[in-house]
Formats: structure tokens, sequence, C-alpha cells
């Protein structure tokens, strides 16, 4: 299995800070090595010596969206640059052994609680979703998943159909289908996010009649009670016109993936269909939330 890593130069008094924010984001797991250890920059004039800098390196699975991570990154530093950072694959199988020790159980809400396979659950009786860390996005540990999780928690979803669109791993359907949602419905534009929805709903035992994934060209549109988007700003924009349709009037929608100054275009692209507010804001993304209105 191969990772993505993304190793900053940074001042070594950021070290802890930014560790946290790397787990935040994501990351399997965070190492650093003093930059005279072992140089990877080449010193140039007039920037600071290579010794004064540590390199941070966050390593995540393969297919987690780098412009997400790098995005978040930006904002965190603003006004200030990112520092220097390079963004590499990975192949080492030892990282998994790595990072088996720092993806923990997680609740989300009053109900909901993701568990690695490999640990019992803390909470027998809660609605538990079992979940590693794999090819596709969604473990739990970002912000823009976890606020939607949170958000489907909130919701009664008994007797309701769920769109996750941008499925990733399948977790926020697969979390809808086990907080009672009747069917839910998996579409991506990555395959290998399909298989992995597919996977990770056999884990849970899901119903096969209940989960159905799909290529976006091959949906054949439907509608449904509640959807949920995580996916980054621009292609919520650009996607709102499609999903509009798919909900019905007073039907749910939550739209994640967002940074907070990104929000108000977010809403505004689907002022005409949809009273969109915030649900939650974490680590300096938004997570919207509202109904579909009534339209003439
Ligand atoms: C940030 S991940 C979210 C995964 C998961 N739903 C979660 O909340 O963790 C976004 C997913 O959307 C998919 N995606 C991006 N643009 C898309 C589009 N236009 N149509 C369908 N899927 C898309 C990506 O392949 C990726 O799996």
């Amino acid at each position: 299995m191969s990772w993505v890593q993304i190793k900053l130069e940074v001042n070594p008094k950021m070290v802890d800070e930014l560790e946290d924010q790397l787990l935040a984001l994501g990351a399997c797991s965070v190492t650093y090595e003093d930059a005279q250890d072992k140089p990877v920059y080449e010193p140039k004039l007039g920037t600071t010596p290579l010794w004064e800098k540590t390199i941070l390196i966050g390593l995540f699975t393969a297919n987690t969206p780098m412009e997400l991570v790098t995005a978040s990154l930006e904002n965190y530093f603003s006004p200030e640059p990112l520092p220097s950072y390079r963004v590499e694959i990975v192949e080492d199988k030892d990282w998994e052994r790595e990072w088996m020790g720092q993806y923990h159980p997680m609740q989300f809400g009053e109900r909901l609680w993701i568990c690695p396979s490999w640990l019992e659950p803390p909470q027998p009786n809660a609605v538990n979703l079992r979940l590693d860390p794999g090819l596709a996005f969604g473990t739990g540990t970002h912000p823009t998943t976890a606020m939607c999780l949170t958000w489907l928690d909130a919701q009664n979803l008994n007797k309701l159909d769920v769109i996750d669109y941008g499925c990733g791993s399948g977790i926020l359907a697969i979390a809808s289908l086990l907080l009672g949602a009747k069917q839910a419905i998996a579409i991506d534009n990555d395959p290998q996010a399909l298989q992995a929805t597919a996977d990770n709903a056999q884990r849970n035992h899901i119903n096969p009649q209940q989960l159905h994934v799909y290529l976006p060209e091959n949906f054949s549109n439907t509608t449904t009670d509640v959807l949920v988007a995580n996916i980054l700003a621009k292609p919520l924009i650009d996607l709102a016109p499609k999903l509009a349709p798919l909900v019905k009037t007073d039907g749910l929608i939550a739209l994640s993936g967002i940074l907070m100054e990104q929000a108000d275009q977010v809403i505004a692209a689907y002022a005409p269909w949809f009273s969109l507010d915030y649900f939650k804001t974490q680590d300096g993304w938004v997570c919207l939330a509202g109904r579909k209105i009534a339209t003439h």
C-alpha cells in the first residue's frame, strides 16, 4: 500500500502545535527530524540556516486530497505564507504499524462512534461504525468529515433516504444507515472510493439492498430526503444545479469541505433552492446545513 506525505520545514517552536494540526487534518502519523541530522533541503544564501529548522512529516493515506490539507495549512498560517513544503508518495508498509497506534475510537454527537477494527468499541451499545484507514478519504479524523458525522447524528434519519455525494470511504452513507436511514446512495467519481464503500459496508453488515454505489455518470436521478456532500467549495458550487433537484422539497442538505472564507459563495450558489446556515465550524472549515425551500 502506498501513502502520501507532506514534509514541512518549520520553526522548531511550532512543532507541537503543527503536529496537532496535521493530526486534525487526518494524518495517520506525524514524525519529525531535525534538519541538521538529515538535510533534506539545500541551504540557500540569505535564508535561515538549516539547523534552525525542523522537518515535520505528516503521513496520509494515498487517496487523501492533499489540496484539502495544503489549503487548510495555508489558512492556518495566514496571513503568513505557508512554509516551504513538499508532498511525496511513500511506499513503506512499516507505516501501517505507526498509525495503528494513533487511530483511536472517536465519538460524534450523542450516539455515533467510529472504531478501528483492531479495538473493541468502548461503548458496545452505541452506534459503532467499524472503519480502518484505507485508500479512500474518510476516517472521521478530518474536520470536514467529523462535522458531517455530528450533523448526521443530530438528525432523525428513521425511514429516510440519504444520498452521500463524494462518498470516499462511504463513512457518511454507512453512518446514515447505522443511524436508522432506510436506504443510502453513495456516489463518487473515483472507482476506488466506490470499492472502499462497498467493502466498508460489508464490514459493517449493511444489507446490500440498502446501499447502492454509483459513478456520477451511472446514477439516474432520483429524489432523496437527505443529501450530504463533503467535497471542496469549488466542486460544490459547480454541482449546485445538479444536486438541487435530487433533494425533495423540505428535504435536508449538509455541505462540507468549505473553508470559512468560501462559505458565503457556497451559500449564494445554493440560495435559489436551499436556506443554508452554519451548522458548525472546526479548524477553519465550515459545515453548512439547511432545508430545500419550495420553488415555483
Ligand atoms: C473530501 S472526500 C470526502 C469523503 C467522505 N464523504 C468524507 O466525508 O470523509 C471527497 C470525495 O469526493 C469525491 N469527489 C470529488 N469531486 C467529485 C465530483 N465532482 N463528483 C463525485 N465525487 C467527487 C472524491 O473522489 C472524494 O472521494
